[in-house]
């Protein structure tokens, strides 16, 4: 069982939050947010429904991300195929949600590396994907409840929803979308809490992809009561790259590359990411080799 840990505020990453992220078609100006800079992502966010008769659906996946892979990717259109063919739902905005540096978890980098990798890997290789910088850059550690809150709140608060064509104003669904690993830990006493599972599967839902290694029956049985709001995505072309195995092929020196995006690839030589077991969520030492993404 993966245990989270919550240790003491650190700052958020120096060396890249003044930085501009080299050449993104998106971001090129943009430097990592503060809390006080951030903005809510929604460029890629569909206005309008196409069909009144559907639920307008925001998918969100949590997750280290260290790095993104096009396993991450793909999963999104797996739920893509299965949201049109098997529900009432229409999917008008899709995010990555990089966990914050406070999590603690074996080979996470930095919150500035994750978001500047899982940006590229959605701006150049998708056409509807985003990343919300904004549970990275939290001062502390931001449960998942927590995080699809703020999903909730930005989208039908802020943006005020989506339209139908006749102007009508429909509430957003907010939904995580995860792998049966994540799902699996949701049955196992002491990960989740019961007010934050009621509050995330009983409010939002979720979609699951399948995941190799990681039965879903058991843990869905244990979830039985918001049954409802969990729809089970089978993979079709099974695929178990994950980011532990892909930097254990980095620390190899293995080449990783057509497991993850090139920009990301690139872009982990270019700053000689996980190349050693020590790979820190903090900030790289002053001296350690790292390419300056505005060289
Ligand atoms: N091969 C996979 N099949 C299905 N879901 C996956 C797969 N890889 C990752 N996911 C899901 O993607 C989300 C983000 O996961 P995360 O970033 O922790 O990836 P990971 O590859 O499992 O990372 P790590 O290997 O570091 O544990 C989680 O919901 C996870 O279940
Ligand atoms: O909110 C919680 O209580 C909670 C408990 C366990 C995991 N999560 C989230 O699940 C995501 C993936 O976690 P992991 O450990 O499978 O990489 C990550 O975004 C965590 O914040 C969240």
């Amino acid at each position: 069982m993966r245990q989270r840990d919550h240790p003491p505020t650190i700052s958020p990453h120096p060396g890249l939050a003044n930085r501009k992220l080299h050449n993104n078609p998106f971001d090129t100006d943009t430097p990592i947010p503060t809390p006080s800079t951030y903005r809510f992502p929604h460029h890629r966010v569909q206005p309008v429904l196409k069909d009144a008769t559907k639920t307008p659906l925001v998918l969100v996946a949590c997750g280290s991300f260290s790095p993104v892979t096009y396993l991450h990717l793909r999963m999104f259109e797996m739920a893509k195929d299965y949201v049109r063919q098997n529900t009432e739902f229409e999917i008008v905005g899709a995010y990555l949600s990089p966990v914050n540096d406070t999590y603690r978890k074996a080979g996470l980098l930095c919150a500035g590396h994750r978001i500047n990798m899982c940006t590229m890997a959605s701006e150049r290789t998708s056409r509807w994907l985003m990343v919300d910088p904004w549970e990275a850059i939290q001062p502390e550690y931001q449960r998942t409840a927590v995080v699809l809150d703020h999903f909730d709140y930005e989208i039908n608060e802020v943006l005020g929803g989506v339209k139908t064509a006749d102007g009508e104003r429909r509430n957003v669904q907010v939904m995580l979308l995860a792998g049966s690993d994540l799902i699996s830990t949701m049955g196992e006493p002491g990960v989740w809490s019961y007010a934050d599972l009621d509050h995330i599967l009983g409010k939002y839902g979720t979609f699951i992809v399948e995941r190799a290694g990681a039965g879903i029956d058991q843990a869905v049985d244990s979830l039985a009561r918001w049954r409802d709001n969990i729809y089970i995505i089978s993979q079709l072309i099974q695929n178990d790259v994950s980011s532990t195995k892909v930097r254990l092929f980095l620390r190899r020196g293995l080449s990783v590359r057509y497991l993850l995006p090139s920009p990301v690839v690139d872009y982990i030589e270019e700053n000689n990411l996980y190349s050693d077991d020590s790979t820190p969520a903090q900030p790289a030492a002053k001296d350690s080799k790292k390419v300056d993404p505005q060289s």
